[in-house]
């Protein structure tokens, strides 16, 4: 397969980037053998397909790109699974040069001997060319063993692989190991982790939401991308998948709500930004703020500390402006980058043009 073969799909979120632009995006590669469940995770997460539907899909034959247009644009680029890195006309150096994350997929439902064989040779061949990209397993299909063999499973393949990679001399190579199935959030959970780690900005918003929990009396904040329904941070209190799958199905109701009633169901208040809160019998508050197009923020808290909205919305409102800030900075910063390649590029054609005179 040569590079110029690259299917490229449509965009999800209106994509309106030029080719170069989507070139930079940070790339998040889905590997794994055929019928692991790649393409099926794709399309959960990035494009609301329903889990049964997952059923008829037909065997990925060429590299499917796909542009994410959300808070931060990214490439998922789903791999064919019979893919021969050994074959010549393999670009290593093109594929995993500009790679961010490695998703490897491993039908757990299956015997994974050979898809072992495929991760180490994989992580080898991806290290070589570049070291810094971070290597994720998802031990997929889950939802189809029980939880004594689960655990058996995942501390078996983690073993097997950290035991093969020091034997080839790559004992510093980190791989995440997650559980992961598409008939339940575990896989949104794990995408969240994944894609966090491609955040730059990541530690100045979990300290903005620490900030924010410690002054408003909230026991965890979400930042979630509403569309894929991923975590993009989160204070640095544990998180429980309870706490995560609540806040992840509230966004559910309030899209619901909202598609049949409109956006005045749900509280929306001035500049149209959606607020919502539910109260749940068991005395938790779950509150609900639109950041911006692309993000919400989820918060739960006891219902006592509710008592004092007033205080928990004015300290949102100044987290919302904090975020504003960071990414206006980010953009300022990407645009002073920009001017400075112009200048060198009208330096370097103006030596060119004249420097011998
Ligand atoms: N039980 C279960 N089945 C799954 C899960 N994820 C995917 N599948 C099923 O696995 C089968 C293969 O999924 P695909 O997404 O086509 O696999 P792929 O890795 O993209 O396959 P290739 O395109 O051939 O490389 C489909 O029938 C899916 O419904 C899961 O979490 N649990």
């Amino acid at each position: 397969m040569s590079y110029s073969d690259y299917g490229d799909n449509d965009p999800i979120y209106g994509d309106d980037l030029a080719d170069e632009d989507r070139e930079s995006r940070p790339r998040l590669m889905l590997m794994g053998l055929r019928r692991s469940g790649k393409s099926s995770i794709q399309r959960v997460v990035f494009h609301k397909m329903t889990p049964t539907e997952t059923l008829f899909l037909e065997s990925t034959s060429k590299i499917n790109k796909d542009n994410i247009h959300s808070f931060i644009d990214f490439q998922v680029w789903d791999f064919p699974g019979q893919m021969d890195f050994f074959d010549p006309t393999f670009d290593t150096t093109a594929i995993f040069g500009e790679v961010g994350a490695l998703v490897f997929v491993i039908d757990s439902q299956d015997d994974y001997m050979e898809a072992l064989a495929r991760l180490h040779s994989t992580v080898v061949a991806a290290y070589r060319v570049n070291p810094n990209i971070t290597f994720e397993v998802f031990i997929h299909k889950v939802d189809g063993l029980s939880e004594d063999y689960k655990i058996d499973t995942q501390r078996d393949i983690q073993q097997t692989t950290t035991d093969e990679l020091a034997d080839a001399g790559l004992e510093n190579v980190q791989l995440a190991f997650y559980l992961t199935s598409i008939y339940d959030h575990s896989i949104f959970e794990a995408f969240s982790k994944v894609i966090q780690k491609l955040i730059p900005q990541l530690p100045t918003l979990e300290n903005l939401l620490n900030i924010l929990c410690a002054n408003s009396g909230i026991e965890k904040a979400f930042l979630f991308d509403v569309i894929s329904k991923i975590y993009i941070a989160t204070d640095s209190s544990p998180v429980d998948s309870q706490s995560y799958e609540i806040c992840s199905d509230m966004i559910d109701v309030i899209i619901d709500i909202s598609s049949i009633y409109g956006r005045a169901a749900i509280g929306a208040k001035r500049n149209h930004e959606a607020f919502s809160v539910i109260k749940m019998g068991n005395g938790t508050v779950l509150y609900l703020r639109e950041v911006n197009k692309y993000l919400a923020l989820i918060c739960l808290l006891r219902a006592e500390t509710f008592e004092k909205q007033g205080l928990i919305d004015y300290n949102v409102h100044c987290f919302k402006e904090a975020m504003d800030q960071v990414f206006e900075l980010k953009r300022a910063e990407r645009t002073r980058r920009e001017m400075e390649a112009n200048q060198l590029l009208e330096q370097q054609q103006h030596n060119g043009l004249y420097g011998h005179g």
